[in-house]
């Protein structure tokens, strides 16, 4: 018996095995890129810090090509805590002329952590790896004198400086709030590139390494080509922008001295609220995302939909739903494209060509008055709750009161901007009562900015940028706008979800299981799932095995769906009453 199960089990699984099997592999794919990319993004910022005393491993082998041993010895990445390691600082001590290609470019990957060194192009990265020496400083050291010539640059590796305006530094450890700078910060650059005098006083608040910069080094190995190289690359991309053209080259060069430019990794975060951001960014290489953190509790679609569902929580008959449009007229109305993550850019152009057609009304004004009118489709009113259906805890909110587990929050991408585009700068120029004031997150997909001072850049404009800037004034779409969408693609994915369950015979063995989630859980964190069908159930507590600090996470918990009760889809569509038509 058991033979003949295992026999027949073999034939399904091979009948099968095509579509399915490519369907699978396209999930390990993914799965394995998905770790690869938080792998490597991880080891930007790793160090191994273990002790000096512990046995290490030397991993070596044979390389035909280069026809020499290749050898990653762990003891070269070993230091103290946030130290820069041993083997660094030997390289650093060496005088440049002694340096072999392999120690520079150990050097420069040493300094990947560093993100004033890692912002400027790999050429100078490599140069400056040629040059730096290193230095260990205690508190109370004054690198820098105000008004004194000296001629170095500083980036820090460790510890903190504080910028002064007295000559000894003194005031920084007496002032509550001094102008520090730290980690990944650099410092001096009056130093490097003219002989004037320095700005201000740079002082240790703490024991400090540093790596340095010494002009002579500096302009013999030819440095300032490389800095007035990647200048000019610049200056060449701000040429080219639309928005700038009537500026005269000298201003240009005023703003690529204003400008600061800066890399960010895929995933990074650029910029928790681009409105509150004291920059415009300039896109010269890559994109970035703009997201916007949904608050769905405060949208009256998302309590109509959730007391919709609510409704249904314990098996109630369909009847209220044979008045609805026919299923194939809800699958038609359903028919829009649906993202993993909700992607809302084609929905700010339909916005953007909305508000077109409807001159003369602002954003804003837009937003008011849809905050409390509600969706047509959805009835003119929230119908009346009765809490005692629920067993939960409930919190009053502007629309009534809603079950305390139903508060939560979506991310959701509303635009991509690319390369040749500038972010902060399209409500530079309207009045502060009409602008959008809601925080926008950015997000890096690998990016290259160059951002400058919002109040510097306004100083450079003229009046033909004003009007081609009055011309920029594009509109995100309201909060309501963007949950409705939300919702509709979240119903249209339970939808799919239960029509492809229906139509394919449930597979007995799969081969490769999903990952198993607790249940009883009403919201899943690591699934970032909402399961409203788990009300009035008994949960059991889910203890994550790490969690971030509290102040680390969003003000919301984050959901990417919502599983909510519904009307079995055997009613909805009589004619496949029995599963696996498909198959
Ligand atoms: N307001 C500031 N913010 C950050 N760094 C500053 C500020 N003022 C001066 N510095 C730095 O302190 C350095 C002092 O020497 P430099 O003038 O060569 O270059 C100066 C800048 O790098």
């Amino acid at each position: 018996m058991r033979k003949y199960i295992l026999s027949h089990t073999w034939q399904l699984l091979k009948k099968e095995q095509g579509l399915y099997r490519l369907i699978l592999d396209i999930i390990v794919m993914i799965r394995v890129c998905k770790m690869f990319r938080q792998g490597l993004r991880g080891f930007r910022e790793y160090q191994i810090t273990e002790t000096a005393r512990r046995r290490h491993p030397i991993f070596s082998f044979w390389d035909k090509k280069k026809q020499g041993r290749i050898t990653f010895d762990t003891m070269d990445f070993v230091a103290e805590s946030g130290y820069f390691p041993p083997r660094a600082i030997e390289i650093a001590q060496k005088i440049p002329s002694w340096r072999t290609e392999q120690d520079v470019q150990a050097l420069c990957n040493f300094l990947q952590v560093l993100d004033c060194y890692r912002n400027y192009s790999e050429a100078l990265q490599l140069l400056l790896a040629r040059v730096l020496r290193f230095e260990r400083f205690g508190r109370r050291r004054v690198i820098i004198k105000k008004g004194k010539k000296s001629s170095s640059f500083y980036f820090i590796y460790l510890g903190k400086v504080a910028v002064t305006q007295d000559e000894d530094g003194s005031s920084a450890f007496l002032d509550p709030h001094p102008m520090l700078l730290q980690k990944g910060d650099c410092f001096g650059e009056m130093g490097l590139l003219s002989s004037s005098v320095r700005r201000a006083t740079v002082v240790c608040m703490e024991e400090t390494e540093f790596l340095v910069v010494d002009q002579d080094d500096f302009l013999a190995n030819n440095l300032d080509h490389e800095v007035k190289k990647d200048a000019q690359d610049r200056f060449e991309f701000f040429r080219q922008m639309e928005l700038l053209q009537s500026w005269s080259d000298e201003k240009l060069w005023k703003l690529v001295t204003l400008g600061k430019v800066e890399k960010y990794s895929f995933g990074q975060l650029v910029s928790k609220d681009i409105i509150e951001s004291s920059s415009v960014m300039f896109v010269c290489r890559g994109s970035c995302e703009v997201l916007r953190l949904l608050d769905l509790a405060a949208s009256p679609f998302y309590h109509k939909w959730i007391w919709q569902h609510l409704e249904l929580i314990d098996d109630r008959a369909l009847k209220t739903n044979l008045k609805e449009a026919s299923p194939v007229k809800r699958f038609k109305d359903f028919q829009i494209k649906s993202y993993p993550v909700q992607d809302f850019s084609a929905l700010k152009l339909l916005h953007f060509q909305k508000a077109l057609e409807q001159q003369g009304t602002t954003f804003s004004k837009k937003i008011n008055t849809l905050e409390d009118s509600l969706p047509k489709t959805f009835g003119p009113k929230i119908k009346s709750q009765e809490p005692h259906l629920l067993n939960c805890p409930m919190i009053k909110t502007k629309y009534g009161d809603i079950p305390k587990e139903a508060l939560v929050g979506a991310y959701v991408k509303l635009h991509t901007v690319e390369e040749g585009e500038i972010i902060g700068l399209h409500q530079i120029l309207l009045p502060d009562d009409q602008q959008d004031l809601r925080p926008l997150i950015l997000v890096s997909l690998g990016v290259e900015l160059i951002t400058v001072q919002k109040e510097k850049f306004c100083e450079l404009i003229d009046c033909k940028v004003t009007e081609k800037l009055s011309r920029f004034k594009i509109g995100y779409p309201s909060d309501n706008d963007m949950c409705q969408k939300f919702l509709m693609e979240n119903s249209w994915n339970i939808f799919r979800k239960d029509l492809i369950h229906l139509l394919e015979e449930p597979r007995r063995h799969p081969p490769l299981p999903p990952i198993q989630y607790k249940k009883k859980e009403i919201y899943n964190p690591k699934s970032l799932m909402l399961d409203l069908c788990n009300f009035n159930k008994k949960t059991k507590p889910n203890y994550p095995i790490f969690m971030a600090p509290r102040k680390n996470l969003p003000p919301l918990r984050i959901v990417q769906a919502i599983k909510a009760p519904r009307y079995k889809i055997q009613e909805l569509l009589p004619r496949y009453k029995n599963a696996g038509v498909l198959v």
